[in-house]
């Protein structure tokens, strides 16, 4: 059974953007990566999975229990990325809230995350910093045992101990059982370095591809060839050829290299690209109406 299971989901947001159709599958185990530009319609999205909006069109099903059901909040925690709304509680009145609506609420948990992350219990949330909010709605999420995560910019705010903290939380998440599964927004190449296994990537509210990160950091590459000029389109793995200084861009680097050879096309040097820059190549694709899957 999929964690995570989106079938032609559409929402009109307004006369200028719709967001969708979206359509995926997520498998337990995996830790994805939703990456979008600003505006993509990712938090939308989250809100969507846990009930909050309500879609147009489509399905949305977590461990095939519908979007928002009582049954899907249970096995679902989700970070949203504003946390203005609760921030009239101190941390240990939203615990008891959390303790009252989820029977899979661990305080022995909690205990430890809140001296982990060093959170002041009876100060107001929208007292503290951003970061250690962030910590805090962190700690109350991970508190329970649900087998879906939902972070919508988990990382934003936090400082460089935090990152780590959160790295090492994913992880030990994901490690709690093999039906585990965390989606997470983000904007930064490193954290999805670090993190991801799978990237979810969508522009302008609709769905480009889910990408396994280490196929993508294999297979492509930059290649700087002799004679630029002699390079045609139907080149396998082709994206792009840049005259300028004589490279290509390849998603696969073994297939373009096999032709080149074939055709007694000289290669000089190739190079293994940053993730960041391989995401950028695949949205402007997306942008000029080139498919890439
Ligand atoms: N409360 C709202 N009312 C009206 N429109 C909204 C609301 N929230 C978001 N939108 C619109 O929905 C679209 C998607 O926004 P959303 O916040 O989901 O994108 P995002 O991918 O999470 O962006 P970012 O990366 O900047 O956080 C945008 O056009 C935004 O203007």
């Amino acid at each position: 059974m999929n964690t995570l299971e989106i079938n032609n989901l559409q929402k009109k947001i307004d006369k200028d953007f719709v967001l969708g159709p979206l359509n995926t599958e997520i498998e337990p185990g995996s830790v994805v990566a939703l990456v979008g530009s600003n505006g993509s319609g990712k938090s939308t999205l989250f809100q969507m999975i846990m009930g909050l909006v309500k879609h147009d069109e489509g399905s949305i099903k977590v461990m095939n229990v519908n979007a928002g059901e009582p049954e899907m909040k249970k096995s679902t925690a989700y970070l949203p990325q504003s946390l203005v709304v609760q921030g009239k509680f101190t941390m240990r009145q939203l615990a008891d809230l959390n303790k009252l609506a989820f029977a899979d609420w661990s305080e022995t948990i909690f205990q430890e995350y809140v001296q982990k992350f060093g959170i002041p219990l009876n100060k107001r949330l929208d007292k503290m910093s951003g970061g250690i909010q962030k910590k805090a709605f962190l700690a109350i999420q991970l508190s329970r045992s649900s087998s879906l995560l939902l972070l919508d910019e988990p990382y934003a705010g936090l400082d460089f101990a935090g990152q780590e903290m959160l790295d090492e939380e994913i992880i030990k998440y994901m490690e709690r059982s093999e039906n585990q599964t965390v989606l997470f927004a983000s904007h930064s190449g490193d954290e999805i370095k670090r993190i991801a296994d799978y990237i979810w990537l969508v522009h302008q509210g609709r769905h480009i591809g889910i990408f396994e990160k280490d196929e993508l950091q294999q297979n492509w590459r930059r290649v700087w060839i002799k004679d630029s000029l002699a390079i045609k389109n139907d080149t396998p793995g082709l994206i792009s050829v840049n005259q300028a200084d004589g490279s290509l861009i390849t998603k696969n680097n073994s297939q373009t290299l096999e032709s080149l050879k074939k055709k007694g096309i000289e290669v000089l040097h190739t190079q293994p690209m940053d993730l960041r820059e391989i995401l950028t190549e695949l949205l402007k694709k997306e942008e000029k109406g080139e498919k890439l899957i």
